[in-house]
């Protein structure tokens, strides 16, 4: 399932980003170290790392925003460093610090940008998706940060992308709002777009993501899904409960054996009594830890 390319392998002509011994230097510093990565038509896949791991680096070559020193690249069947103009329209990009301080009104900076398109959406259905219908008529300039950011949105899918680069998408975002742009970004799914997100939330991650890449030092240190991260879903369970007055902690790989052994000692409830596995943060930190 979360099979990923070993260097050397062919570029796979199905993926919607396919990726093989890619290499970004700037001057003597290697950003981006050989990496190998395919992401699968539809699919949302997360990139995860620390500042400066390399992510919009990889993800600004997959784009056709920076030049590559080495390696091969597709997306969407084109080599990005020569991609065609009906090749850019078919991609949609949410970029970091996005559109601000325009006079413009968002329906006017949205309706400006679809007409870019052969085949664009609506704005209204757009700033309807987005949830800025609201603000249609505001200027761009007097939003708050969480609605500019879903302006950014609107302005990267007004043109009906197959694939949607997403670059931390949800900064500054309040949690009702990150809530809602999660749910904006599944509906995208449904209706067929492939999405590479990066991100520093890792709840965001597994909420979003089929598959996560975890990028560390311009390498790719591990690709899987949210729960199989790091070994994650066969990890020993952390069993924690409160007995004679003293909190006990038992790491057990039979995590219902051991509840089942507990509930026989106990006459009602067992108290305090939880569960946990390790979080997608506790595997993600040991592994960028271990990479460091
Ligand atoms: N134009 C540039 N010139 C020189 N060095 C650069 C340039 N762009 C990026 N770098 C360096 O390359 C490395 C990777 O940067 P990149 O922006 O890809 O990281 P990132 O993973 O996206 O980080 P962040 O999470 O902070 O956004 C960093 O050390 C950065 O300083």
């Amino acid at each position: 399932m979360a099979a990923r390319p070993r260097p050397g392998d062919p570029l796979d002509p199905d993926a919607a980003i396919s990726v093989r011994g890619l290499v970004k230097r700037y001057g003597d510093f290697t950003a981006v170290d050989g990496l190998d990565l395919d992401i699968r038509r539809g699919e949302i896949f997360a990139l995860l790392g620390p500042n400066g791991a390399g992510k919009t680096t990889t993800v600004e070559i997959c784009e056709g925003y920076r030049a590559r020193d080495a390696g091969e690249v597709r997306v969407l069947g084109e080599d990005p460093a020569v991609g065609s103009r009906a090749w850019k329209a078919r991609l949609g990009i949410v970029l970091q610090s996005g559109s601000g301080d325009s006079q413009l009104t968002v329906r006017e900076l949205v309706g400006a940008q679809a007409s870019y398109y052969a085949d664009p959406r609506d704005a209204d259905e757009v700033l309807e998706l987005v949830g800025l219908t609201e603000k249609a008529g505001v200027r761009a300039k007097l939003l708050s940060g969480g609605q500019r950011r879903r302006l950014d949105v609107a302005l990267g899918i007004v043109g009906r992308p197959t694939l949607l680069f997403l670059d931390e998408p949800t900064t500054g975002f309040d949690p009702e709002a990150r809530r809602q742009f999660w749910s904006l970004i599944r509906s995208l799914r449904d209706l067929g777009t492939t999405m590479l997100l990066t991100t520093h939330y890792l709840d965001e991650a597994e909420a979003l993501a089929d598959r996560v890449g975890v990028i560390a030092g311009g390498r790719l240190v591990e690709v899987a899904v949210p729960s199989a991260l790091g070994g994650r879903e066969t990890a020993p369970a952390v069993v924690t409960w409160t007995e004679d007055g003293a909190r006990r902690t038992e790491a057990t790989a039979t995590p219902t054996a051991f509840v089942a052994e507990l509930a026989a000692r106990f006459p009602g409830e067992v108290p305090d009594l939880a569960v946990a596995r390790p979080t997608l943060e506790d595997v993600y930190l040991r592994m960028i830890g271990d990479d460091r």
